[in-house]
């Protein structure tokens, strides 16, 4: 790989964050959009947690089964030319796992037991090309204030909670409910920008 071809990445995400905070840092990059027949009936996607699968685990295993699925995509295509970085985040409160709302009553379920307590927020983020791997995990504390029933079902009326680990979204209206966050902001929204920043670099990727 020349010197100028790894000034390029390809992000492999659907997330509009991941995209708005690596254009934050100035990275050049390709999203790349991994189809579902690439990823549909393989276990490398399978966002199950595993029996005895802790949550920092489970975030490393699924980052990592982004970037090998999007790196045989690329491959697939003939396209293989640039890394690819991809990421997961999870939510966990008293070590369980909260991953997105299915429907109304999930999103519900999760904001009342956010509501007056701290939990944690784990972004694993990962880097691959032919030749090299790594990844690496931000982890952060999140304090919710106490919620009343009428302020979660404002909160869920919106179309906030759906796609979002825990079902909120700290840049979003959550934001008023977040009393005190211990870590980084922007691995709470999915993109920890300190420890990608260090993984593009040991990828050879010159940072801005
Ligand atoms: C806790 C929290 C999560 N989130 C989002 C970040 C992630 O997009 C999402 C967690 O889902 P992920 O499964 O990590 O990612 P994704 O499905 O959105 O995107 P992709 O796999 O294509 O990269 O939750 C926020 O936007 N704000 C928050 O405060």
């Amino acid at each position: 790989m020349s010197h100028s071809d790894t000034q390029m990445i390809y992000l492999a995400s659907k997330s509009p964050r991941r995209q708005e905070l690596l254009n934050q840092i100035g990275i050049q990059f390709t999203v790349l959009d991994v189809p579902a027949q690439d990823t549909a009936n393989s276990d490398m996607v399978d966002e199950t947690v595993l029996t005895n699968e802790n949550a920092a685990d489970y975030v490393n295993r699924l980052s990592r089964n982004k970037a090998d699925c999007a790196w045989q995509f690329l491959i697939s295509r003939d396209v293989a030319k640039y890394p690819v970085l991809t990421a997961d985040t999870t939510v966990v409160l008293d070590n369980l796992i909260l991953g997105k709302p299915q429907d109304r009553e999930e999103a519900c379920e999760m904001m009342k037991r956010l509501s007056g307590k701290t939990h944690q927020v784990l972004t694993s983020v990962a880097i691959k090309n032919d030749e090299f791997f790594s990844q690496a995990l931000q982890t952060s504390c999140v304090t919710f204030a106490e919620l009343t029933s009428e302020m979660i079902e404002a909160y869920i009326d919106t179309s906030e909670p759906y796609d979002k680990a825990g079902g909120y979204g700290i840049q979003g209206l959550a934001g008023k409910f977040i009393k005190h966050i211990e870590g980084s902001y922007s691995g709470i929204m999915g993109l920890p920008l300190y420890e990608t920043s260090e993984l593009l670099k040991k990828a050879g990727i010159a940072i801005p």
